[in-house]
Parts: structure tokens; C-alpha cells; sequence
């Protein structure tokens, strides 16, 4: 890596408020970033609202030559950019790496996508009743001021992913990064409008959620929510918002089903990376197992020897797999789940450990449904192993879950594949491989308590502007 991230304090002023932003590695203050009032609410979202009346009029092409700009001036920051993403959000340099790279992409797909997305005329005489002399041309319109609330865990790529689609349609944006990994989010606004973005058009709201959040979700002139983080705080804001639209990504408890006819070393290696990269602080992480009893055993020999394989500890020491969790509050939540399962009778495989708030991979077997670790969301490196006795049992457990984000199902068999991914109620079912995202312009979705709406890049698209008819009525 040749660019470091340097916190400059010399931009600081006097007469503001900040909040400290410490790398969760070692506790260390990497930057400060402002505190924000309402009244730096009330002008960030005015100066959206003003700017949204040239944005959307702006050509479409003219919206995608900027989006192009700024993946490209992203990709020349991209050594800066991994180095703070490591320090804000304690990623390891892989997947920090790939993290920058994959919104490059995103970026320029967005506006690719975007060229091709036509409206459509309808004509009168499909309906009884009614001739060609009327007919409806279809348009899409932006739905105005968007509100972009991203969580700590992608801070660059969850966040473009809401950004970039809703610029492209013609949107402004009011843009509240989460507070750990608004350091990252200063960055990418940063860019943007390097790359040519008319101010106003992108606004950064900074400061803590539990503090300006209520007053940015229920300010008047916003017109869309696009969130991503807990289910917790999603609630919230669906019951305080009125008539506003939700776009939400939320909780998971994504379960890898495991049939007896599995490949088991295969499965084995998936749900390992699937659980265990960036310890599990991945909404998409493979959250418990649900295996078919007679292949157990088989199992967890091969997730044994996988998870030998990762490298645990500090990521800007090593290329390491499970590094140290964002925060001490989350590694005590993830100790107490595995507390209560220890004592509640499951049977700890490997780990357990904590150092700091590094907690080693751990996995159970014998996991009941009595423990909170057969439920809850850890956000954090422990595997729970449901043992079941039939495919319909692992169907019923799986769909037992409040959350709906993901499945996969891991067989050889194509008709038990579709038997079960039939039945899973969730958004997305993975036939063979770990639970996961990408690739970005599929469709990304949560039922149940994991979300409402649907992203990927298209879908975002569409989320994020409003379908508008004007009827032509020819007279003769
Ligand atoms: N389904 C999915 O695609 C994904 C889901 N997640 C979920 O997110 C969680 C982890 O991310 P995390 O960042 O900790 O999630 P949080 O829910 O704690 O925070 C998410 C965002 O909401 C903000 N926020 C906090 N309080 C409010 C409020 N009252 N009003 C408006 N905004 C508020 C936060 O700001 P601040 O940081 O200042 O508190 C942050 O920007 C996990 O539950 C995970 O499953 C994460 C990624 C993807
Ligand atoms: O927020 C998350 O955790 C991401 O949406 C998951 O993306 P990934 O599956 O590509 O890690």
C-alpha cells in the first residue's frame, strides 16, 4: 500500500462540536467528525430541496458522465481509502481493498443501468370501452430529497449503493453515514463532488444517530428512506415517518440448510467463509446450521478443519479473516450468547475465547432452540449447529426465525434444492453457496423482520423514482 490515511486536524474549527472517531483495533482517535445540530440538519436538507429543482432536469447523460468521474476518482483513492477503512472499521486489507473496487463498479453500472431504463406507452384500445385515440406515456420521475442512512459495516459500498441510484434517477440526497465509519462517508462525499456534482446535490449529515436521528427521519421534507442497519432502529423509524416510502435492509439470521446427499466438504468450506469473514459482521453472514443428523458429525469434522484455516487477530499486522468487532458493547453481546448457550448445555466445538474485543471463531453443536444463540443476530464470530431429523424439520426451524433475509441449501440433488428454497420464506435462497450479496444488480431483499423493499442496482432504481402517466387524448 503507498497512500496512507492522515487525520489532518488543522481543518478543525473552534466554534463546532465533534464527535471522536476511534479505530476499533486500538481504541486510538483517527479523526473527528462534526456533531451536527438541527439547525445544520434544517440547512443540509434545504439545500437538497433547492438543488433537487436543476438536478432532476439535469440530461440523464450528463448525471452519468459524473457518476463515471467519481468511480474513477475513487479508484485513484483507493490505497487512502483501504488504509481508513482498516483503521475506521477494523476490515482487513482484502476485503477492504475489495470493498473500494466493488463500488467502483457498482458506481458505473448504476449509470449504465440507468440509460437503459425506458418508460413505456399504453394504448387506449387494450381495455373495453376505449380506442387508440387515447393512450398513456409512461415516465419515471425522481421522488425528490432521499435520506441515506448507512450502517458501520460497508461504510463505503452500502453507502454508494444507496447514493449512487438515487443521484442517477435525479434525486438529491441528505446522506447520515453511521458514526463509526463516518470518516469513510466524508471521503466519498468528498468525491462525488470532485467529480462534478452541483452543490446541494449531496449533503453529509454527521453525528449520532441516538442523537439527530429522530429529528432527520421525521424532517417534512424528506421524501424517501433508504436505511440499512438493525432491525431495531428500522422499526423505529417506520413508526415514526408518515407517508414517507422505506426502502430497508435490516437483521438477518441466514441459515445454511445442509441435506444428507450434501458435498459436506464443500458446504463445510462456504459456511465457513460465509460465517466467519469479517467476523460475522456481515448482515448476509451465515448465521446458524441446520444439518440433517446422520451428516453431523461428517460435517463438523470439515467446518473443524476450516476454521483452523482462519487467520484471526490485528488487520493492519497480518492478512487476517476474523478481526477485532466494532465495538466493546458488541463483543459483550456476542459473549453473552455464548455464555447463555454454554450454559444452557451446547456443546462448544472451538473458540470462546476474547481478547479485547477480538473474540475467536466459535462453534456450537447441540444447540437448542431454548438458547438465544438459535435466534438472535450476532453481528459476531459464533456459529450455532441445530441438529434436525428430517428436510421439513430444517424447513420449519429456518422459517421459525422473526428474520427472512437469506437461505442457503447446500445438495446435490436439484429437486430437493427447489423443494426447499420453495418453502423458505426469506429473500433470497443460495442452491450451493454461502449466503451473500453480490452480485450488486441482482435483487437484494428482506421479508419479514429483515426489510422492506427491494435493492440491487436496477431495483433501487426504481425504488427510488415514481412511475408518472400523461394521457393523450386525440381529438378528430
Ligand atoms: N440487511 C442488510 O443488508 C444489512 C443489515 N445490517 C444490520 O445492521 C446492524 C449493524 O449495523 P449498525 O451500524 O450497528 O446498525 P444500527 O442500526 O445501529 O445503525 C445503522 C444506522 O442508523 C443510524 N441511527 C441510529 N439511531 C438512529 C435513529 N434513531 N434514527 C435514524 N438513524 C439512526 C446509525 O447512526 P449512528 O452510527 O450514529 O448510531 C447508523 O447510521 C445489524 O443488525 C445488521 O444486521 C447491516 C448491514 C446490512
Ligand atoms: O451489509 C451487509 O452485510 C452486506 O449487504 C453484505 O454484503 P456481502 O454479502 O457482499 O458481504
Amino acid at each position: 500500500m503507498t497512500q496512507k490515511y492522515v487525520f489532518d486536524r488543522s481543518i478543525l474549527k473552534d466554534n463546532i462540536q465533534y464527535v471522536e472517531i476511534k479505530s476499533p483495533i486500538d481504541d486510538s482517535v483517527i479523526g473527528l467528525v462534526p456533531a451536527m445540530t438541527k439547525k445544520d440538519v434544517d440547512s443540509a436538507v434545504w439545500m437538497a430541496k433547492e438543488a433537487f429543482k436543476g438536478w432532476k432536469n439535469v440530461p440523464l447523460n450528463v448525471r452519468a458522465d459524473i457518476l463515471y468521474k467519481a468511480a474513477d476518482i475513487l479508484l485513484e483513492h483507493i490505497d487512502r481509502l483501504t488504509d481508513l477503512l482498516m483503521k475506521e472499521v477494523g476490515k482487513d486489507y482484502k476485503s477492504a481493498n475489495s470493498e473500494i473496487k466493488r463500488t467502483a463498479d457498482f458506481i458505473r453500472f448504476t449509470a449504465d443501468t440507468a440509460k437503459s431504463i425506458h418508460g413505456e406507452s399504453i394504448q387506449g384500445d387494450t381495455f373495453s370501452g376505449f380506442n387508440k385515440d387515447k393512450f398513456a406515456m409512461v415516465t419515471r420521475e425522481p421522488v425528490g430529497v432521499v435520506l441515506a442512512i448507512s450502517p458501520f459495516n460497508y461504510p463505503i459500498n452500502l453507502a454508494t449503493s444507496k447514493i449512487a441510484p438515487a443521484l442517477i434517477a435525479g434525486n438529491t440526497v441528505v446522506f447520515k453515514p453511521a458514526t463509526i465509519g463516518s470518516l469513510c462517508g466524508m471521503e466519498l462525499v468528498k468525491l462525488f463532488q470532485k467529480a462534478g456534482l452541483p452543490e446541494g446535490v449531496l449533503n453529509l449529515v454527521t453525528g449520532k444517530g441516538s442523537e439527530i436521528g429522530d429529528y432527520v427521519v421525521s424532517h417534512t421534507d424528506i421524501n424517501f428512506i433508504n436505511f440499512t442497519g438493525s432491525t431495531e432502529i428500522g422499526l423505529g423509524i417506520s413508526e415514526k415517518v408518515h407517508m414517507v416510502p422505506l426502502l430497508m435492509e435490516l437483521g438477518g439470521k441466514d441459515a445454511a440448510i445442509v441435506l444428507k446427499d450434501a458435498n459436506l466438504a464443500f458446504a463445510a468450506k462456504n459456511i465457513i467463509a460465509g460465517a466467519f469473514s469479517y467476523s460475522g459482521q456481515r448482515c448476509t453472514a451465515v448465521k446458524r446450521i441446520l444439518v440433517v443428523d446422520e451428516v453431523a458429525d461428517e460435517l463438523i469434522g470439515y467446518l473443524n478443519e476450516e476454521i483452523s484455516k482462519l487467520q484471526v487477530g490485528n488487520p493492519l499486522e497480518k492478512q487476517v479473516d476474523v478481526v477485532p468487532l466494532i465495538s466493546t458493547k458488541a463483543a459483550d453481546f456476542v459473549m453473552e450468547l455464548i455464555e447463555d448457550a454454554k450454559e444452557k448445555g451446547a456443546k462448544l466445538i472451538v473458540g470462546g475465547k476474547r481478547q479485547g474485543n477480538l473474540i475467536y471463531p466459535t462453534l456450537f453443536d447441540y444447540v437448542t432452540t431454548d438458547m438465544r444463540v438459535a435466534w438472535e443476530e450476532p453481528f459476531g464470530p459464533v456459529l450455532p449447529i441445530l441438529r434436525v431429523n428430517s428436510v421439513d424439520e430444517a424447513i420449519e426451524l429456518a422459517n421459525r426465525s422473526e428474520y427472512g433475509l437469506q437461505s442457503s441449501v447446500f445438495t446435490e440433488n436439484i429437486t430437493d434444492a427447489f423443494y426447499v428454497a420453495n418453502r423458505l420464506e426469506v429473500g433470497t435462497v443460495q442452491v450451493n453457496n454461502k449466503t451473500e450479496r453480490g452480485p450488486d444488480h441482482f435483487p437484494f431483499l428482506g421479508v419479514k423482520k429483515s426489510g422492506i423493499g427491494t435493492q440491487g442496482i436496477r431495483y433501487s432504481i426504481e425504488a427510488m423514482t415514481r412511475v408518472k402517466a400523461t394521457v393523450i387524448n386525440l381529438n378528430h
